[in-house]
C-alpha cells in the first residue's frame, strides 16, 4: 500500500480541478487540498461553484477553508512542496504548457509525490519529456464531472512502472470510482474515441440535414446513451445476438454495421460547425449553472439506482 494522499496539489482549478477538489475532499475527511490557478476570480470561483459538488451534507467550503483542509497557493512553488502526497494537474489542455509544468513540479516535490494530468488526451509520454524521471507521470483521464462520473482512465506511458498504476486504480476504487487501465497510450485514450466517433456521425447527420441536433440528443438519451450506461457495447449486442449471443449479432446484422462503417468517415463537408452549433444554441440556449445542477442530481440518482439494483441482483444470487 503506498502511502495516504493526505497532502494533495491541484494545479489548475476549472471545471475539472474543481470538480476534483470536491472529489479528493468528500473522500477523506483528513485530506488537504491547496488549488493553485493564477485566474483572479479563484475565491468567487471557488466559492460560488464547489459547494454544488460537495454532498448537502459536507463540511461547508467555508469551513473547509477556515480549517485550512482546503487553500489556495499564491504560486506553485507553494503549492506543490517537499510534503506534497499528490500533484495532480488539470490546467489547459496544451501539450507546451504541460510539458514545461512538470520538470517545475518534480522538483519541487518529493520523490515519492505522485505525479497525475487529468489531460483529456495528452499521453504522458508527450507531457514528461522534460522531466529527470518521465515514469512519474501518470495520466488519470476523469469524465466530465470526475465528483460524479466513476470512469477514470489510468494510461501509464512505457516508462511508468506497475506500482504507480496500481496505486491509482487503489486510490480510485478505495473512494468508489472506476479506473480502467489503458495499456497502450492512443490519440484519446479510449472513452474520447468512442465518444467523439459518435459525435462525429452526429455532427454529419445534422449536417446533412437528416436530423436537429436536438433529436439527436433525444434519439442518444431514449436507447444507447440508457443502455450503455447499464450494459456496455459489447454486452449490449451480446445479448442482442439472442441465443447467438454476439457471434449471432454479428452474423444477422454485420453487413448493416459494415456498410454504417464503411460511409462514416473522412472530413464532414461543409460548414457544419454553423449549423451544429447554430441548432444547438437554438435548442438549449446559454449554460447555467442551474444546468449542471439539474444534470448533477439526475446523475447522481441514475448512478445510485443502478448501484442499489446490482446490490440486490447479487445479495439474490448469494441467498439462492
Ligand atoms: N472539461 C472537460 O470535460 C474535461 C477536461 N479534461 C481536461 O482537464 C484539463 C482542464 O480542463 P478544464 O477544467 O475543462 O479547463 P478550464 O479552462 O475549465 O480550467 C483550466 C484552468 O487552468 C487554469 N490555468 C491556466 N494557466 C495555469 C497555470 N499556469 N497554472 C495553473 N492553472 C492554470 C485556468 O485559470 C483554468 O481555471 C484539460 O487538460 C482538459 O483536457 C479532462 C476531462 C474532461
Ligand atoms: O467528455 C469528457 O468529459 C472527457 O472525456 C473529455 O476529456 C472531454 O473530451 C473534454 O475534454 C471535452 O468535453
Amino acid at each position: 500500500m503506498s502511502q495516504p494522499l493526505e497532502n494533495i496539489a491541484l494545479i489548475g482549478a476549472g471545471t475539472i480541478g474543481l470538480s476534483f477538489a470536491a472529489l479528493h475532499l468528500r473522500s477523506s475527511s483528513t485530506c488537504k487540498v491547496v488549488l493553485y490557478d493564477p485566474r483572479p476570480d479563484l475565491d468567487s470561483h471557488v466559492l460560488s461553484l464547489l459547494p454544488n459538488y460537495l454532498p448537502p451534507t459536507h463540511e461547508s467550503v467555508t469551513s473547509l477553508l477556515a480549517s485550512e483542509r482546503l487553500l489556495f497557493a499564491p504560486s506553485l512553488e507553494e503549492a506543490c512542496t517537499p510534503s506534497t502526497h499528490l500533484v495532480q494537474e488539470q490546467g489547459p489542455e496544451s501539450a507546451e504548457f504541460k510539458t514545461d509544468l512538470w520538470p517545475k513540479i518534480e522538483a519541487l516535490v518529493s520523490p515519492t509525490c505522485q505525479l497525475w494530468t487529468s489531460t483529456s488526451g495528452i499521453p504522458a509520454s508527450v507531457q514528461s519529456v522534460g522531466m529527470s524521471s518521465p515514469g512519474r507521470l501518470l495520466v488519470v483521464h476523469p469524465f466530465n464531472p470526475p465528483h460524479i462520473m466513476p470512469l477514470i482512465e489510468v494510461v501509464p506511458s512505457p516508462a511508468t512502472p506497475e506500482a504507480l498504476v496500481e496505486s491509482a486504480c487503489e486510490y480510485f476504487s478505495r473512494i468508489g470510482h472506476r479506473p480502467v487501465v489503458i495499456r497502450k497510450e492512443t490519440t484519446g485514450f479510449v472513452a474520447n474515441r468512442l465518444a467523439f466517433v459518435l459525435f462525429r456521425e452526429a455532427c454529419s447527420l445534422v449536417q446533412q440535414g437528416v436530423v436537429r441536433v436536438e433529436d439527436v440528443d433525444k434519439i442518444v438519451e431514449a436507447s444507447i446513451g440508457l443502455r450503455w450506461g447499464i450494459k456496455g457495447p459489447f454486452a449490449s449486442y451480446h445479448y442482442g445476438g439472442g441465443e447467438g449471443g454476439l457471434a449471432g449479432f454479428l452474423q444477422n446484422v454485420g453487413k448493416t454495421v459494415k456498410d454504417v462503417w464503411s460511409e462514416g468517415e473522412g472530413p464532414i463537408e461543409g460548414a457544419w460547425v454553423e449549423k451544429v452549433v447554430g441548432q444547438t444554441e437554438e435548442a438549449y440556449g446559454a449554460v447555467t449553472p442551474q444546468n449542471y445542477v439539474e444534470r448533477d442530481i439526475i446523475t447522481r440518482r441514475v448512478l445510485e439506482v443502478i448501484r442499489e439494483e446490482r446490490e440486490a441482483i447479487a445479495r439474490e444470487e448469494t441467498e439462492t
